[in-house]
């Protein structure tokens, strides 16, 4: 499916999707409970992964009145009867590898193109230092992964700055092993709100686990609780494209983003970003709604070390505001779905953008004047085609971004929701 966007003026109230990393964490430690209520889950294909792994595991995942209704496999996960499918999710691959090296046997995992290329090296080399097996098939450290158990907990050293995706999966998964896991780290830890995440969701499940002066800890003989409701918060991330749309091409009376209450997500840092480029925003924190208008906006600098899913929209705002916009610290971001700093880079100069791009900076010499329709490639990433998507809302003419399918990875329904706002859009087969 590809998408046209001809430029056009968004205005209304809308409602940003459950957050995805609360949803995955949640469904997991349901998995790891006995059982637990998620309310106003997120279910898109990323966090359908994570289901299909609890289920492998020996748990249930039953939809009731949009809940999910979770039985959980105690803290012992089954072998599974198959190969587990994690599709495109790296949380979803993360979390159920932690969680197959307390396995009594062996887990196999995969999941498709992009999946199969990312990282997985530091998290299989910990549970090796746990005593558990992990191996990646093609021996280069990605999947398919093999992964056995049980490890009993101990002491892990890993580098912080590929994935936090590997201390949230140890944290989840070292809570019940005998012994706990301490993690030191061996470098300074990136995107770190979303272990805060993780902490927050441990500690609704009744589990301890503590940051450290090294890393973290998580004692083991922990249970997880059994809660009923869950209620997941929206998903700031998702949230930023519908902010970003407002703030570019907001039509009189702005866009209102409901579900906005604050929470561990550090992308709720995009608020405070558009305030810097000069956008007319303002957050009601108790009534959980974000309005924002449409405003000239200047070029700052971002640090997204904490921030990286934010990337392809700042990189947009970049190319509307007038100035430069630099994207520092953004090296991780190249280990995503696709090596997202590139993609910005390639697909903003095709709609006429100015860009210089570094290892770990992604400068935008923007300019809204700049911005041209074209065809531009989603790259199969699901924040990518959603940010161009924005893009085209501003561009002169109409913008055809590719693979617009995509967006069901965390927001389905994205383009609805665009289109309800106003803006002018097509979506059709190739
Ligand atoms: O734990 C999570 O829910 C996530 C952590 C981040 O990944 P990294 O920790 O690999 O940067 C983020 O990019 C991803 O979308 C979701
Ligand atoms: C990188 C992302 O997710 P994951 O790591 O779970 O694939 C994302 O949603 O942008």
């Amino acid at each position: 499916m590809d998408v046209d966007i001809t430029r056009s003026r968004v205005g209304g109230r809308a409602r940003a999707p459950p957050s995805k990393s609360y949803t995955h964490r949640a469904i997991l430690a349901a998995g790891y409970s006995d059982g637990a209520v998620v309310a106003d889950p997120l279910v898109s294909a990323d966090t359908r992964a994570t289901m299909r792994a609890v289920e492998a595991f020996g748990g249930t995942v039953d939809r009731t009145d949009g809940d999910l209704d979770v039985t959980g496999f105690a803290g012992r996960p089954g072998v599974p009867d198959d190969v587990i499918d994690c599709a495109n999710s790296g949380t979803t691959t993360r979390l159920v590898t932690a969680c197959a090296a307390l396995g009594d046997g062996l887990t196999v995992l995969t999941g498709d193109d992009s999946l199969r290329s990312r990282p997985q090296g530091p998290l299989l080399d910990a549970v090796e230092q746990l005593g558990g097996r992990a191996e990646s098939t093609r021996g280069n450290g990605q999947a398919p992964l093999v992964v056995g158990g049980p490890i009993a907990g101990g002491t892990v050293s890993i580098p912080g700055d590929v994935s936090s995706q590997y201390i949230t999966a140890l944290l989840m998964a070292g809570a019940v092993t005998d012994d706990g896991i301490d993690i030191d780290l061996e470098t300074e830890l990136k995107s770190a709100p979303y272990v805060d995440i993780t902490l927050e969701v441990l500690d609704a499940f009744g589990i301890e686990a503590a940051e450290t002066t090294t890393g973290y800890r998580v004692p083991g003989g922990q249970r997880y609780e059994r809660v009923d409701p869950y209620p997941v918060p929206g998903d700031f991330s998702s949230m930023s494209y519908l902010l970003a749309a407002g703030a570019v091409a907001g039509a009189e009376g702005g866009v209102v983003v409901e579900g906005a209450y604050p929470s561990a997500q550090g992308d709720s840092a995009i608020v405070d970003v558009l305030e810097r480029m000069g956008a007319d925003i303002s957050w009601d924190r108790e009534a959980g709604e974000i309005t924002v208008r449409r405003s000239d906006l200047t070029g700052v600098e971002v640090d997204v070390g904490d921030t990286p899913d934010l990337l392809p929209t700042i990189a947009v705002l970049g190319a509307v505001a007038d100035g430069d916009t630099r994207i520092v610290n953004c090296e991780h971001v190249r280990l995503k779905e696709t090596d997202r700093v590139r993609a910005m880079a390639t697909e903003l100069e095709t709609l006429g953008a100015a860009v210089t791009e570094e290892e770990d900076t992604l400068t935008i010499h923007g300019g809204e004047s700049d911005l041209r329709g074209a065809t531009v490639a989603g790259h199969d990433d699901h924040r990518i085609v959603m940010s161009l998507a924005i893009a085209g809302l501003v561009a002169e003419g109409t913008t055809a971004v590719a693979g617009a399918d995509h967006v069901d990875v965390s927001f389905p329904g994205f383009f609805d929701v665009l289109y309800d706002l106003g803006a002018e859009l097509d979506e059709h087969e190739r």
